[in-house]
């Protein structure tokens, strides 16, 4: 039976990438808009083709999956689709990430994607009650001038981007290599993040936090191959913002069972449940929730410090994080 405290306790999502909630229904609409040709021709062999053995083989299809994107509207339409499911799964605020380089590399200019995700950002705020921010990605399979020129490009909407951060293929791409852009983006206020440690090793973690000095760990959970890291990252309260489902279908766990999350929350780690790309991985945020609780059989305290990670470990105001922590307590 489904866990009640999983769908009634209000929740932050802080890993989800725009481009990785299309869900094929909206992919073969858009496709058939634009004239964009896909190599499927239903939403069953869309759904037969999400069968993945790394992040690599998973990065082809989401990038060619997110060609059909194309003008303001799909942009809102793809945001919009997102927020009816935080409205779904009880998520109050969420931090959603972004490739630009994405869209301006098919020559779709910032203002088309911006002003859709605006307007969809703006009506879930008025109209749902769901604050959210964005995350800009720098896609670190490209070099870092390519990164600097997108956060150039970017420079007319930082009123809209609250932080930047680093995805895309991560073996033979380390945090440092994107130093520069990320002391610039510090430079102009933003916050930073960066994906590390969930294919790449141990020492990536440690350069996105040296090099790179980010706020956040997207994933982290190969963080256990160094135990100085782990205490560090406990003692710095160092936020890891975790994606089951997606570790589960990249193939970093074998199953759900050995998924280290609530071994590292049961450690005094604050870690946090996330989606990341859940059309592509079979589930949203309380799916995530609930795959664990199957395989893992969460307490009431375990779910509740997992949803008081995910204020604690956003960028909301202090006033705005203990407004959803005391409400999470009365649970
Ligand atoms: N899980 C992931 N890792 C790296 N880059 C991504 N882009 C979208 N999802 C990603
Ligand atoms: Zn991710």
């Amino acid at each position: 039976m489904k866990n009640s405290l999983i769908q009634n306790i209000p929740k932050a999502e802080l890993h989800l990438h725009i481009e990785g909630s299309l869900e094929p229904a909206l992919m073969m609409q858009l496709a058939k808009k634009h004239n964009v040709p896909l190599p499927y021709n239903s939403i069953e062999q869309i759904q037969a083709a999400y069968n993945f053995d790394n992040l690599q083989s998973f990065l082809d299809l989401y990038y060619l999956g997110a060609a059909v994107l194309q003008d303001e509207d799909d942009f809102y339409q793809l945001m919009i689709a997102y927020f009816k499911k935080c409205q779904e799964d009880n998520i109050k605020h969420c931090e959603i990430m972004f490739d630009p380089q994405t869209h301006t590399h098919r020559n779709i200019p910032f203002k088309v994607f911006m002003n859709g995700f605006k307007k969809a950002m703006n009506e879930a705020q008025e109209t749902m009650g769901i604050s959210s921010q964005l995350i800009m990605c720098f896609l670190r399979h490209l070099d870092e001038d390519d990164a600097i020129k997108t956060l150039e490009q970017a420079k007319p909407f930082l009123n809209m981007i609250s932080t930047v951060g680093l995805d895309s293929s991560e073996a033979g791409n380390p945090p440092e290599k994107f130093q520069t852009v990320f002391k610039q983006a510090k430079t102009l206020g933003l916050n930073c993040v960066a994906h590390a440690g969930e294919e790449g090793p141990a020492e990536y973690i440690w350069s996105a936090l040296n090099d790179l000095n980010v706020q956040r760990i997207d994933h982290g959970v190969r963080c256990v191959e160094d135990e100085i890291l782990v205490e560090h990252l406990i003692n710095t309260q160092m936020p890891l913002t975790v994606c089951p489902l997606s570790n589960i279908k990249l193939c970093v766990f074998d199953n759900m069972q050995q998924h280290n999350i609530i071994s590292l929350l049961n450690k005094g780690m604050c870690v946090t449940v996330n989606a990341d790309d859940p059309s592509y991985f079979g589930g949203y945020l309380n799916d995530n929730f609930y795959a664990l609780d199957e395989a893992l059989c969460l307490s009431d305290e375990q779910i509740k410090q997992l949803a008081i990670n995910s204020f604690n470990a956003s960028f909301l105001s202090d006033a705005d994080k203990s407004k959803w922590i005391r409400k999470i307590q009365q649970f």
